[in-house]
């Protein structure tokens, strides 16, 4: 990391209102000093501009598109950028990664006092073509990943508490400065996610692993159902629903996502192909044919079988904050709550006085982190008053 510091960018505060988990709004200080310009005012620009204008930060927006940068200025996720305003003093890019170095670069140039962060989902090839052109400059670049999203883009679907107790990834590369790091940080709690620290090269393995391989796997599945009879379809309940929802995501972010981490994709996609292989394996050996009927339930094929169901519970079990879902017919309401002795009988007691019932709760843990996600299950009617009462009385309800 470089020594380049900019003491003006995400170091002194502007105080505002910010309530997490209180009955009664608390005074914090925001630590992201505006303006903030957002390039690519889609799904995470419009989240970051919601979340941060509310808090009271001057918010510019700037897309490719003027139909999307007038839509999120309308949703209020900032104002549109045009010249003559000031000069930002961080501009996050959210474009979509195959676009994303050339962009930073060109912001690098644009706003020489500025930082200037990416939130790509993918870092090695961004982070190197940045280093290989920016020189002096990249002191003043850092990478960031919220790991928060959803399978439908465009500021249409964004929202201020998107970011809510949700990793935030900090990229730094070698020459990051340390306010530049700083900065990126700051900007990660502003928005109530909590922070990780990782090089590009585990970035990406550990993505490939956590949401590039899930993708293609629930596009997999997803694509199996084009030639189904509609009579299989129609019964289709929440085991599909759950495996297929990302497969609905926009095939040109996601491709330029893939491509972008093809080695470390490549890597998860042959481990699983070798899974897949050994379970086609034992169920062949179990297979009746019309010479030798055999027994479906041979030990082969429930062998097989069971190593693959036995290990998926194993490995399901060890992600935090995943050890089980309430029954679907209910709405959820996701509040954030400080891992400290009363906050939770608080919040039941506020529930209580809505007058509305708590059908299920699940607590999820971030690892290290002093706070939580309570996820209040409900009845579907009543997740938007519980929902307003509990944003009415102070508490941070977080978008599921
Ligand atoms: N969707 C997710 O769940 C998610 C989560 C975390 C990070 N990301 C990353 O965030 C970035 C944005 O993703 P998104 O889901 O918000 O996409 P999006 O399609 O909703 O928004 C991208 C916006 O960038 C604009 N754009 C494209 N090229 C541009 C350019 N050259 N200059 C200016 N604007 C340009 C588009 O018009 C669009 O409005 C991507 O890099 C993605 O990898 C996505
Ligand atoms: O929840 C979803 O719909 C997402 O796809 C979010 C998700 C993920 O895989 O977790 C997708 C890509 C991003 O880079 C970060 C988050």
């Amino acid at each position: 990391m470089g020594d380049k510091e900019n003491q003006e960018v995400g170091t002194s505060g502007q105080e505002n209102t910010l309530p997490i988990g209180t009955k009664s709004p608390i005074t914090v200080t925001v630590g992201t000093k505006g303006p903030v310009l957002i390039i690519g005012a889609g799904l995470i620009g419009g989240s970051l501009g919601m979340a941060l204008a509310r808090q009271g930060v001057e918010v510019y927006l700037r897309d490719a598109s003027p139909t999307a940068v007038s839509l999120a200025a309308s949703l209020g996720a900032g104002k549109v950028w045009e010249s003559g305003l000031p000069a930002p003093r961080l501009v996050v890019v959210a474009t979509p990664p195959d676009v994303t170095a050339n962009v930073v670069e060109a912001s690098l140039q644009e706003f020489p006092a500025a930082m200037v962060f990416d939130v790509s989902s993918v870092k090695t090839p961004i982070v190197s073509a940045v280093l290989a052109s920016a020189a002096e400059a990249a002191a003043r670049y850092c990478s960031v990943h919220p790991m928060a999203g959803k399978e439908v883009n465009g500021v249409g679907a964004a929202s201020a508490d998107l970011f809510t107790g949700r990793p935030w990834v900090i990229v730094a590369h070698e020459k990051t400065s340390s306010a530049a790091v700083l900065a990126a940080r700051t900007l990660g709690t502003d928005v109530g996610a909590f922070l990780i620290a990782l090089d590009p090269q585990e970035h990406d393995r550990a993505v490939a692993l956590v949401s590039h391989v899930p993708q293609l796997v629930s596009s997999l599945m997803g694509g199996l159902l084009i030639e189904a009879p509609v009579t299989a379809l129609e019964l289709a309940g929440g085991g599909l629903r759950d495996v297929t929802r990302v497969a609905a995501s926009d095939p040109r972010l996601w491709n330029a996502i893939l491509s972008g981490n093809a080695p470390a994709v490549k890597t998860i996609l042959e481990e699983l192909q070798r899974n897949l292989s050994d379970l086609i394996a034992g169920l062949d050996s179990g297979q009746t044919t019309s010479e030798t009927p055999t027994d479906p339930w041979s030990t082969s094929a429930v062998g097989a079988v069971n190593t693959v169901m036995t290990r998926g519970n194993e490995g399901v079990g060890r992600i935090p904050g995943k050890h089980g879902d309430a029954a679907s017919q209910y709405g959820q309401v996701a509040v954030l709550v400080p891992d400290e002795p009363g906050f939770l009988g608080r919040l039941f007691q506020e529930i209580g006085q809505a007058n509305i019932n708590i059908e299920d709760f699940r607590l999820e843990h971030s690892l290290g982190q002093a706070r939580g996600l309570a996820i209040i299950y409900v009845i579907p009617a009543s997740v938007e008053p519980l929902t307003a009462h509990l944003q009415g009385a102070g508490w941070s309800v977080a978008s599921l």
